[in-house]
């Protein structure tokens, strides 16, 4: 199920800003890639050219080559939609449907997907807040509004809806920024089980976050105001934190700039 995403020379633009150059990097599949770096220098914009959202602002394009085991998701005729269906997001904020009951929110993907069998949503509701460790929690109030839950329950419903159309690679940004301490945890321990079967890319700020989830860590940095965001350095997560080849990463990770 899981993919291999590899990006060669990405470079991405918001009208004639390049905020992003010649980014290349290979996520191995089943495993968790963090992106960390300063503000604005460019790992959002990155994530989201993973699965083409960074073209849905007006202006906005991406140069380059990024292939989903060696499918490349930029290509003229392919098939947007199912790019995206493929590659699923989680946001920095959780965006439950808010008139929408919890069984609604996680099965909305499957819906649009065309499923209507009763018993096959069901079933994917539940295997969904299952493996989003959140079933025991909401078992016996599916039909309350998701927006009723706490802020973590609501990402972890976010992650369920996510998982629930079945994607192979799941995309994170800043997902525990909202979030307290306790719940930001049970985010993290969720992002390891789900490493077994899904490719993760998370933007994290939080570098014991970026230590104890990701498997491997980009570091991305900018010179100056103006200039593209740069994959400075890219490597296995305990080297970054322990022994970084660059000095910029090492003056990033000990909190001596950014
Ligand atoms: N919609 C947009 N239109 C124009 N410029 C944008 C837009 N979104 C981001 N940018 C610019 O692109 C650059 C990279 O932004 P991006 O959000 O990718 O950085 P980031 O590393 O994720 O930042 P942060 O850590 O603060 O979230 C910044 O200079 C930002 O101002």
């Amino acid at each position: 199920m899981a993919k291999r995403i590899e990006a060669h020379n990405v470079t991405a633009y918001y009208g004639a800003f390049k905020a992003i150059e010649d980014v290349s990097l290979t996520v191995q599949p089943r495993s968790v890639v963090a992106l960390i770096g300063p503000s604005g220098c460019g790992k959002s914009t990155f994530l989201r050219s993973v699965n083409r959202m960074h073209e849905v602002i007006p202006g906005a394009r991406v140069e380059g080559r990024l292939t989903i085991d060696d499918q490349d998701i930029y290509q003229r005729d392919v098939d947007v939609t199912a790019v995206r269906r493929t590659i699923g997001m989680v946001f920095q904020r959780p965006n439950p449907f808010p008139t929408m009951s919890i069984y609604d929110n996680v099965v909305a993907g499957l819906r649009l997907n065309g499923v209507r069998k009763k018993s096959t949503l069901d079933d994917a509701c539940e295997k969904a807040l299952r493996r989003a460790n959140l079933w025991e929690e909401v078992r016996n109030r599916l039909s309350r509004p998701g927006a009723g839950l706490s802020g973590g329950q609501q990402q972890r419903l976010c992650i369920a809806r996510t998982i629930a159309v079945q994607p192979q690679v799941v995309l994170m940004d800043e997902p525990c920024s909202a979030l307290d301490p306790i719940s930001t945890l049970a985010i993290e321990d969720l992002i390891v089980e789900l490493k077994n079967d899904y490719t993760i890319i998370i933007v994290t700020h939080n570098m014991q976050q970026a230590a104890r989830v990701s498997d491997r860590t980009a570091f991305f940095s900018i010179e100056k105001t103006g200039d593209p965001g740069r994959l400075i350095e890219y490597d296995v997560t305990s080297k970054i934190f322990t022994n970084p080849a660059e000095k910029r990463t090492e003056d990033y990770i000990t909190g001596r700039f950014g």
